[in-house]
């Protein structure tokens, strides 16, 4: 299946103001996208993402590199590449704040030359699907930060391209409307049949909507891999154990030599023990070392590994080993 967008050793470097130096803020990124897929495109502070979508929408040209969307050169046939693709950037920046939320929709369907008559239908319809049926005629500018965000997208969908680029859709919404907000992503791909590309801080989008991430930092690719095969290659048991007597030295050194990564804590009052156990590692090896001296066990606290937590190990370099053999 040919992928819907191919990006190629993206390159692109800033002119630093009042300087000649320059910030390399994409430095070599490479990635697809296939047709109906939701990529998460994640990165820490200035990691070079938004750089990545600006260009990928046409609103930066890259120093080198190549971008094709549907197979077509966005160089070449700029235009013609462009017009598979909406972005949201800003979210509430591109609204019209002194027109009501229906005509915002009327006015960016007039501007793509859709005659009013003719999507009536579909404004209708994003108006539901969105839940901005009951504010139609409310002003953008008393909208709160969600709404005027779900209209943004709802904006962005008008234009029947089969591509949207988000960049941070859920930043600064409360709970509860970013969560609705990942819902309609959802409803977006499966039952209009987009292709959608997310730059996002937010682990619960990563996690919840994406079925892939492509993690960058300094402008260059760390990993390109299913969010699903992440969880699994980093899948390691957190164990909290608090112990009903303190351990002996001759216990302490054999766990030190099984689990290097183990924390030991021992006070006047108790003793607790923090172990990760990676799936190879068998709980029983350490159960064995409490036997010894007929340690009891209070308490066994389980944890497992999230998505924010697997991304900050990824981006501090952890299990690159790992991720090289896997992919
Ligand atoms: N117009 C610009 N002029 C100069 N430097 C810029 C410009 N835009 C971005 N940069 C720099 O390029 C690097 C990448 O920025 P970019 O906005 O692409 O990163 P990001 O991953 O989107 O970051 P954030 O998550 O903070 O939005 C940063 O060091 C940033 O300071």
């Amino acid at each position: 299946m040919e992928p819907i967008i191919e990006v190629q050793n993206l390159k692109k470097s800033y002119k630093k103001r009042r300087s000649k130096e320059y910030v390399h803020a994409v430095s070599d990124v490479s990635f697809k996208v296939n047709r109906g897929e939701i990529l998460g495109l994640l990165g820490p502070n200035g990691a070079g993402k938004t750089t990545t979508i600006k260009m990928i929408c046409g609103l930066l040209i890259p120093d080198s590199g190549t971008i094709r969307i549907k197979g077509i050169d966005n160089k070449e046939k700029r235009l013609k590449a462009l017009r598979h693709i909406s972005s949201v950037l800003e979210g509430n920046r591109n609204l019209y704040w002194r027109l009501t939320v229906k005509e915002n929709l009327e006015y960016f369907a007039g501007n793509r030359g859709m005659s009013r008559k003719d999507v009536s239908e579909q404004i209708e319809d994003l108006l539901t699907k969105f839940n901005l049926k009951d504010k139609e005629n409310e002003l953008v500018n008393r909208l709160s930060r969600g709404m005027q965000q779900k209209l943004a997208i709802a904006v962005a969908m008008l234009a029947e391209s089969e591509v949207i680029l988000l960049d941070e859709p859920t930043l600064g919404l409360d709970v509860e409307t970013g969560y609705e907000v990942r819902e309609i992503l959802k409803a977006i791909v499966r039952d209009y049949n987009r292709t959608i590309i997310i730059s996002s801080h937010d682990m619960d989008v990563i996690q919840d909507i994406c079925e892939r991430t492509v993690i960058i930092n300094q402008g260059k690719v760390l990993t390109d891999d299913r969010v699903e095969n992440l969880l699994k290659l980093f899948e390691v048991r957190a164990y909290t154990i608090t112990l009903g007597d303190p351990l002996s030295s001759q216990q302490q050194q054999l766990l030190l030599q099984k689990f290097p990564q183990h924390d030991y804590q021992q006070d006047a009052y108790q003793s607790s023990l923090n172990i990760e156990l990676a799936k190879s590692e068998g709980i029983y090896d350490l159960f064995d070392v409490l036997q010894l001296n007929n340690t009891s066990v209070e308490a066994i606290d389980r944890k497992t590994i999230n998505f924010e937590q697997i991304f900050m190990k990824i981006v501090k370099g952890e299990k690159q080993d790992a991720m090289v053999q896997s992919s």
